[in-house]
């Protein structure tokens, strides 16, 4: 057993954790681990955003144009595709792709065919929208949990390695107990989210210090009938209650927006596995949700009651906080409430 934060990011703590050192979870959890070089990760969110049957050949035409350019030099480590609609109930194609270092992401971005796709006034006259959600935490500033250790999604999938079992989890406020920063630093938000463009063309959203970002999955593609009937009848129903009830009235508790996604494969077959990519004004405010609403509460019974029974079910998360330099939003034909431009002020105001 070791702890979550990797020895060479532990440093003398100014702050404590939630428990006492003795401390011992009750059943096993492991993290990835990043290698010494690497200084911070990126996490790309790229979106298509349609509305109308009609719009579906386009749509898909435009997320292919993303990921051939993830085959280019420099392309994400890993990447995986997902559907959704979302509250206006517009459909939404994301690629979620992953970089294990800013570095090689950085030459990616500067290639011509990537950095002139975006610019191009072409996706201005396209019949769907397009986002990019990018954050690129700092290795002080991310945490995993995994129940396996094995084909590890996300993030995960691009670092180097798996931790042996650690301690900090199983308790409220673990999660902010595996994040290096944690050690030293609140992590309070400060400023606001920003936005600046033409709302009806091409809109960048600035971030403020410490937004919070957790991707938050679900896997029962190897699940038994039996264990899947538990899932999909008496845990996802409590999940999916807690997804509408973050998109549509997160806003007064902090969250700015969340998205409950499916993964599909490259012809559109939905996959057995989901997850939330869900945006907040801060970690504390994740962290109440978490540990105090009936939303997030009834998911957690729903499952912890019923975990012996559901062996084959795979759950994991990463959660980020982000300095305001390391994100970057831009959305261009998309509607005004889309991810964080719901949120944000206009530049000057
Ligand atoms: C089937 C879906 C879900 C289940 C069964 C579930 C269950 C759990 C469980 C058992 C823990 C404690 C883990 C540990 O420390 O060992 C936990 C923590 C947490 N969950 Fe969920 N959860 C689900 C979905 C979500 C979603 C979608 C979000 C956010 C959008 C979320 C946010 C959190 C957070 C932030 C924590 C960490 C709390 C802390 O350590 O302070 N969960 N959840």
């Amino acid at each position: 057993m070791e702890s979550a934060i990797d020895t060479h990011l532990q440093c003398p703590r100014t702050l404590s954790r939630r428990v006492p050192d003795e401390y011992r979870p009750p059943f096993p959890i492991w993290v990835a681990r990043v290698g010494r070089d690497v200084t911070a990760v990126v996490m790309g969110y790229f979106g298509v955003q349609y509305r109308g049957e009609e719009r579906r050949a386009e749509a898909w035409a435009t997320l292919r144009a993303i990921t051939d350019g993830f085959a280019l030099d420099d392309g994400p480590g890993g990447w995986d595709l997902t559907h959704h609609v979302d509250a206006q109930g517009y459909d939404t194609l994301i690629a979620a792709a992953y970089w294990r270092d800013t570095a090689t992401y950085d030459r990616w971005l500067a290639r011509p065919e990537v950095a002139g796709w975006w610019d191009a006034p072409e996706r201005l006259s396209a019949g769907v929208g397009v986002f990019r959600e990018i954050l690129a935490p700092g290795v002080d500033r991310f945490e995993t949990l995994y129940p396996f250790t094995e084909g590890l999604p996300g993030v995960g999938g691009v670092l180097d390695d798996v931790s042996d079992q650690v301690t900090e989890h199983a308790y409220w406020g673990a999660m902010r107990d595996r994040i290096p920063r944690s050690q030293t630093d609140r992590m309070s938000p400060d400023g606001e989210l920003r936005a600046e463009g033409d709302p009806s063309g091409r809109v960048v959203v600035r971030g403020h210090e410490n937004v919070a970002l957790i991707r938050s999955g679900q896997d029962w593609t190897d699940t038994p009938p039996e264990e899947r009937e538990l899932y999909l009848g008496a845990i996802e129903p409590a999940l999916a209650d807690a997804m509408d009830f973050l998109r549509d009235r997160g806003q007064r508790i902090g969250c700015y927006s969340n998205r409950y996604v499916r993964n599909v494969d490259a012809d559109g077959v939905p996959l057995d596995t989901t997850y939330a990519i869900s945006y907040w004004r801060s970690l504390d405010l994740l962290e109440r949700w978490a540990e105090s609403h009936p939303s997030h509460l009834n998911v957690f019974v729903a499952f912890v009651s019923r975990a012996r029974h559901v062996p084959s079910l795979r759950l994991y998360h990463e959660v980020a906080v982000i300095d305001a330099g390391s994100q970057y939003y831009e959305y261009v034909n998309c509607h005004a409430a889309t991810g964080l431009l719901r949120d944000s002020v206009e530049q000057g105001q």
